[in-house]
């Protein structure tokens, strides 16, 4: 294992009792630039994170972050690495600036321009108590103490869960334009395609506790294809197309969404009885879920053993 990423796993196992989370994933993310981790509910997201950052132990295998094991972090390593969750778990009681002086003595690396920088985004008062802002201001304020410290890590699991779409703007915006998040690398855990597609250089698909893809954005977005034919009747046996993610009737036309197909899925749809056909491009959302939606009703693995 090297210091060239900032994640680095290799079989790493987690099981909760009979329960597979985490099945011999191997994962490396280099170093720089915003990295989305994405997958359905359930498909160990947290606990990689839980792992990484050493709150909990892993069952088998090899967790790194940083260049350290994660089971052997010390506090100037912790120090490397913001942590940024919905649930942004802050002391209600304490007035804002009483928490942002606490941080700046705890952190060596503080940057105050970097918190005044993110802060300005949000009408946060220094004066005002942490339990009386807004989710968003909560969401904000919790970034602008993560940004200060300087990070060489951001780790942002679903961190604007239960914003407005203004808020969740404003949270992207100060992400983006933060000098402070230029110099670190960024992981940023969301189910919000729209999100990642906007903040997102590279996408990592995780399924059952496995790496499925891991490419930029557009890269995976263009392996995905929407396919509309007229094909009268039923259409071909589902089981036949070649790829597909997902296939629906509407309005008396077939509509297939397909992975790593070319032109000559056209050939097949014609071979098939289509009377007329046109492919589309899609949205990263609707790649993501179709992919993702294809093995969702599938059993885990465990449950086969
Ligand atoms: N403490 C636990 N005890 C037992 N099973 C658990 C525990 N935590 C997670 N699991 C199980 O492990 C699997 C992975 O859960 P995890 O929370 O890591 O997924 P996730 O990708 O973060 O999901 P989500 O997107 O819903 O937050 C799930 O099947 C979950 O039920």
């Amino acid at each position: 294992m090297t210091d060239d990423y900032v994640i680095e796993t290799r079989m790493l196992t987690k099981r909760y009792g009979r329960k597979l989370a985490l099945d011999a994933l191997d994962l490396r993310i280099p170093r720089g630039r915003i990295h989305a981790v994405v997958g359905a509910n359930g498909a160990g997201k947290s606990t990689l994170f839980r792992i990484l950052l050493g709150f909990m132990p892993q069952t088998s295998g090899a967790a790194r972050i940083l260049g350290r094991d994660s089971d052997a972090l010390r506090p100037q390593d912790r120090a490397r690495i913001g942590f940024v969750n919905e649930e942004h778990t802050l002391p209600g009681w304490m007035t804002t600036g009483a928490v942002a002086a606490m941080q700046r003595q705890q952190y060596p690396r503080w940057r105050q321009d970097a918190f005044d920088e993110v802060i300005g985004h949000y009408h946060v008062l220094l004066d005002q108590k942490v339990g009386q802002l807004s989710r968003g201001e909560r969401a904000g304020f919790n970034l602008a103490l993560a940004l200060a410290q300087s990070p060489e890590l951001l780790v942002l699991d679903e961190p604007t869960l239960g914003l407005d779409v203004v808020a969740k703007r404003a949270f992207l915006e100060s992400l983006l334009y933060s000098n402070a998040a230029e110099d670190c690398t960024v992981i940023y855990c969301s189910h919000q395609m729209e999100e990642v597609e906007r903040v997102a250089d590279n996408l990592v698909i995780l399924e059952h506790g496995r790496l499925v893809s891991m490419s930029a954005p557009d890269d995976f977005r263009a392996r995905v294809s929407h396919w509309v034919a007229d094909i009268p009747f039923k259409g071909p046996d589902p089981s036949s197309v070649p790829g597909l993610l997902e296939q629906q009737r509407l309005d008396g036309l077939q509509h297939y969404i397909v992975l790593d197909q070319d032109e000559s899925f056209g050939e097949f749809l014609r071979a098939a009885g289509a009377r007329s056909m046109q492919s589309m491009p899609v949205s990263l959302d609707r790649a993501v879920n179709g992919f993702l939606a294809k093995n969702h009703a599938a059993p885990a693995r465990e449950d086969l053993r």
